[in-house]
């Protein structure tokens, strides 16, 4: 593993989200100048209303800071097999929180549902989903993984991460950039997901964990063996100084790895 990730810890999410705001659009003006894109996945659960407080706040007029949706193509680092207004759906969360809250000056992004004509064939769904990334990222003869600019991930109670869940069999997937989840211990129990190869060779790599309730995940993530074993631990050891976890003081309260104040 080459440097550690990094773990930044804030007060409250108030103290946070300026600090997320600008590690996003760092990540975004990154794609920009690097090919004309921002190409970002995100995940569900409490991630999109942060997201949503960061981004949507009156920003310092600079164009560092601003967000340039016109840019961005959003994916889904998982998804849920249910309709796309199905209150489980990842996308109507993400849809609700952030992307319907955008003032049109903004500009609009781009955004990749799951296609639901494969509700009844999740194996298939996330096929088709691989193929869209094919298709927007090059061939998969000529690439070996898509590059993601930036993945917006959460961490379980368990330790998963986008719906890889601790010791499960899609852990060991080596060639799919999508997975097919049909048993996922966190209902629903249908779901696709990007693979972990697929999540470490993103450029970049942010988690969001906020609130007591993560404080005895994080401190086995960053502090025990069997910790980095976990599906979130994982993700720090293969992607190492590319991650960097958004937390409060109360979700690292007790966790000894090293944690920094500000970007
Ligand atoms: O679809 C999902 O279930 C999510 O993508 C999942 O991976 C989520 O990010 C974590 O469970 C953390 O959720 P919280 O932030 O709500 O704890």
């Amino acid at each position: 593993m080459g440097k550690p990730p990094n773990l930044y810890s804030y007060p409250s999410v108030n103290e946070l989200a300026p600090q997320l705001r600008a590690f996003v659009l760092s990540a975004q003006n990154a794609g920009i100048d690097h090919h004309g894109s921002f190409r970002v996945a995100v995940s569900g659960g409490s991630l999109p209303k942060t997201l949503a407080q960061a981004l949507l706040a009156p920003g310092d007029g600079s164009s560092a800071d601003t967000p340039r949706f016109d840019t961005w193509e959003v994916f889904f680092a998982d998804e849920r097999a249910v309709p796309l207004d199905h209150p489980d759906s990842n996308y109507k969360l993400v849809q609700e929180e952030l992307l319907d809250q955008i003032p049109a000056n903004l500009g609009k992004p781009k955004v990749y549902p799951i296609d639901i004509k494969y509700l009844d064939d999740v194996d298939e769904m996330a096929d088709q989903y691989e193929k869209l990334l094919v298709s927007k990222f090059a061939a998969k003869d000529s690439v070996k993984l898509p590059i993601f600019d930036l993945l917006l991930l959460g961490c379980g109670p368990d330790g998963h991460t986008c719906s890889l869940f601790p010791a499960h069999a899609l852990l060991r997937e080596k060639a799919a950039w999508v997975c097919a989840i049909e048993d996922s211990p966190k209902p629903p129990p249908k779901r696709i997901t990007l693979s972990l190869p697929v999540v470490t060779a993103a450029s970049r790599i942010g988690f969001v964990a906020t609130g007591g309730g993560k404080k005895d995940i994080l401190r086995q993530i960053f502090d025990t063996e069997e910790g980095r074993a976990l599906p979130s631990g994982l993700v720090n050891e293969g992607a190492a100084e590319k991650v960097n976890w958004f937390t409060d003081n109360a979700a690292v309260d007790g966790v000894t790895f090293p944690r920094r104040g500000s970007l």
